[in-house]
């Protein structure tokens, strides 16, 4: 197992390749196939596809039924057959072929010297523009016919080799999770397209031969069909159009091509090119296997569609492609924060949502009690200052007066002035009500009686010392809410109950109704920003705002002395940036400690690459190398598992965000004395630290 190999780590490399076209020369088309297929080759790609028909050229009309350019077809596809035992990916190219006594529009799926099935374009266009069926037969539904052709080529005895002619799916055998469809073109337009039926059958990756002509608007209407399709699916779909070079005598062609994963656009190539282009990606098949695991009702479908009286499943048949095993990149994009969209129309309508789920979460709470007060500890951090502004839209909203929020801060021995201040001025700023409370006289008086070292003059600030100003804080707040009848308002995010960063029980965890739960908190940064840009509040209120948003995270507990810096929860539990990458890869996609660090490597190791988010802060764009990742990363399972104790106990709130919340009754089951050890162990053991070399990968664990 190579850590830095796509191939080791759940990915295969795919290609959508539009080369200039050579209308009724397939020799010529053979060998521009070939030149973009070497470079795929050397590019380490698994599966090529090309244009529909680019063999023969696509509008040539009755010159497909033309002996010499059929014959032509076949000694070219005999060419690239031969060419292809030197090349690692299967190609998929489209040729005119004639099978009994019709001609069928096909796709051949060569590799490594042999023809691994021929797949005929099932639903043939004879509309507008079209003319499919003045030459192309559709192909008999029953489907298991072999043919022997002398271009399928033959063994080392001379035995002629024979192709599978029908529906397929190719399974890569060697490359675990990667099982190739095929669409033609139009087979995409219709209902029930055979793409469908082909990964319900276990293809992972759908191959789109395509000529479709270019006219204004079509380009769009083709990412709608393929972006569709690959939701759908659970698949990766590569599509690739016919460009350059075809005839314009009645049309014109863009050669569009793109790739993409479950409804995400992977890559994308250049339109109109003058010249062949290349898209390639890397689909992470472990993603569409994670979700077909836990998406039961995909399977359900398959099995609706092999009943008896249904479509017969389409068969698959098996190639070996003996894939690179080195480091040879990784073409995708992966994203620093998997929860923070970088594109600022996404964020912003992300963070529309999230407020407006929060907001109506509350606000259905509080009517359904019948207008209790919200009672809320307010710091001045992040956490309870967004709990704050959501309680304060929630009564807005309502019609009730802001002072119905008890608003409270609640100094205790390490509180700081800058956001004691803050708390103060946006409670007033606001028009919550708001009162001090200072907890540390109670707090003197419970350390004494638990006969705490600190009481006695000592330096020790442990847990208990922690946890002492925690509890207070919530005993307060609870007690209030009892005395002014009120609901106490839960500020603790998604990303601290991953960490169980909080006090269990009489502490922070606890709460009437929580917020924040479902917010991670790389995303509260941005959702204040957005509550101030989007103007929820007025000027004033922006302004103390964004002055917290510039405050360092700290759970001000332990008292800084002269001349050193506060306690920094993130020095203590590691960076968000990283936590919340390895939550979002553990909770939503279920992926290996050792990908997730593969993963974090290719998206945080270098600060100047690739995009942030809108609006983040140039100074605060940090970059980790592998240690610091893997590092932090074992923090985070070891507290992940030893603190789901308070993740089960946790009060109500909504689920936020598609990628997960670890409520028990939302989202995230686990036992609560589960035990890390498996996941460390293959963090360890994918880096060679301390347990030796990494088992190698057990094979057909994705099928
Ligand atoms: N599986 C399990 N099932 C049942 N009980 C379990 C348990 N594992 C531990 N325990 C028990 O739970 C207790 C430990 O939990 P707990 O009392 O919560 O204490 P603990 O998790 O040790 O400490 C809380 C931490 O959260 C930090 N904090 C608190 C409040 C706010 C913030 C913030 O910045 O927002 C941070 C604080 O600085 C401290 O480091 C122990 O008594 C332990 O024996
Ligand atoms: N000085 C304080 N006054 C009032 N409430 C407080 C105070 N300190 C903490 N709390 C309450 O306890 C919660 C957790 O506190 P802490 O500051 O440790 O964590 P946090 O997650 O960083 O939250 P925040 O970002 O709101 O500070 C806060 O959200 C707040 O409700
Ligand atoms: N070649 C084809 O099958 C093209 C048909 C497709 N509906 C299109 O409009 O592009």
């Amino acid at each position: 197992m190579e850590f830095r190999s796509i191939y080791d780590q759940g990915f295969a490399r795919v290609a959508a390749v539009t080369i200039p076209s050579h209308p009724a020369q397939p020799a010529r088309n053979a060998e521009e196939i070939l030149l973009a297929a070497h470079e795929c080759s050397e590019r380490g790609v698994a599966v090529a596809v090309f244009p529909e028909l680019c063999v023969s050229g696509y509008a040539i009309d009755d010159l497909l039924l033309q002996d010499v350019l059929l014959d032509g077809v076949e000694a070219a596809l005999d060419r690239i057959r031969e060419a292809s035992r030197d090349l690692l990916p299967l190609l998929v190219v489209g040729a005119p072929l004639r099978v009994g006594s019709r001609l069928y529009n096909c796709a051949v799926a060569i590799h490594r010297g042999r023809v691994a099935a021929v797949v005929p374009k099932q639903h043939l266009p004879t509309y507008r523009e079209f003319y499919e069926k003045r030459y192309f037969a559709v192909p008999a539904p029953s489907t298991g016919t072999r043919i022997e052709r002398p271009w399928l080529g033959a063994d080392e005895a001379g035995r002629p080799f024979s192709a599978r002619f029908g529906a397929t799916v190719i399974d890569v055998e060697d490359v675990p999770g990667l099982a190739v469809g095929i669409d033609i073109c139009e087979d995409m337009w219709v209902p029930v397209p055979p793409s469908s039926l082909a990964a319900l059958a276990g293809a992972t990756v759908i191959v789109n031969l395509s000529a479709s002509p270019i006219t204004v608007g079509r380009a769009e209407d083709r990412r709608l069909l393929v972006r569709s399709a690959s939701a759908r699916t659970n698949t990766a779909y590569v599509y690739c159009a016919a460009g350059q070079g075809e005839s314009t005598t009645d049309l014109s062609w863009d050669g569009q091509t793109m790739v993409y994963e479950m409804g995400d656009l992977l890559a994308e190539g250049e339109r109109f090119p003058d010249g062949a282009r290349l898209t390639v990606a890397d689909v992470d098949l472990d993603r569409l296997r994670q979700e077909r695991l836990r998406q039961g009702s995909f399977d359900d479908n398959a099995q609706t569609f092999g009943a008896p009286g249904s479509w017969p499943p389409v068969p698959r048949l098996g190639i070996r492609l003996d894939p690179p095993r080195g480091d040879i990149g990784l073409e995708r994009v992966v994203d620093r924060f998997p929860f923070v969209p970088d594109d600022p129309e996404r964020l912003s309508q992300d963070c529309y949502e999230a407020y407006n789920i929060q907001v109506s979460g509350l606000e259905k709470r509080l009517r359904a009690i019948g207008a209790p007060k919200a009672v809320i500890g307010v710091s001045g951090g992040l956490d309870s200052t967004h709990a704050l502004i959501v309680a304060a839209k929630a009564m807005d909203r309502l019609g009730r007066p802001r002072s119905d929020i008890l608003a409270y801060t609640l100094p205790g021995f390490a509180t700081s002035e800058r956001t004691r201040t803050n708390a103060t001025l946006l409670c007033e700023r606001l028009g919550v009500s708001f009162e001090e409370i200072d907890i540390t006289p109670a707090a003197r008086q419970m350390l004494a009686d638990l006969r705490h070292p600190w009481a006695e003059g000592a330096d020790d600030y442990d847990v208990t010392f922690e946890n002492v100003q925690a509890g207070l804080r919530t005993d307060y707040l609870f007690r209030l809410a009892n005395h002014h009848s009120g609901i106490v308002i839960g500020t603790g995010d998604l990303s601290e109950l991953a960490l169980g960063w909080c006090t269990y029980g009489v502490g922070d965890q606890m709460s009437h109704y929580a917020v924040n739960t479902g917010v991670p908190k790389t995303m509260i940064q941005h959702l204040i920003r957005w509550v101030v840009a989007s103007g929820q509040f007025s000027g004033e209120v922006g302004e103390v705002l964004l002055s917290i948003l510039d405050t360092e995270i700290t759970p001000e507990l332990i008292p800084t002395k002269p001349g050193e810096a506060p306690q920094s929860t993130e020095a203590s539990i590691g960076p968000y940036n990283l936590q919340d990458f390895t939550l979002y890869y553990l909770l939503r996609r279920g992926y290996r400690p050792s990908k997730i660090a593969f993963l974090a490597e290719h998206a945080w190791a270098d600060a100047e690459a690739g995009s942030w988010p809108t609006g983040f802060p140039a100074d605060k764009r940090a970059a980790y190398s592998l240690e610091e990742i893997v590092r932090w990363e074992r923090l985070f399972l070891r507290r992940f598992f030893a603190n789901q104790f308070k993740r089960t106990a946790i009060p109500n709130g909504p689920k936020v965000m598609a990628g997960g919340s670890l409520s028990p009754r939302g989202d995230w089951r686990m036992p609560a004395d589960a035990s890390a050890e498996e996941w460390l162990a293959e963090l360890e053991g994918i880096l060679g630290n301390g347990t030796g070399p990494a088992a190698p990968r057990a094979k057909g664990r994705w099928s």
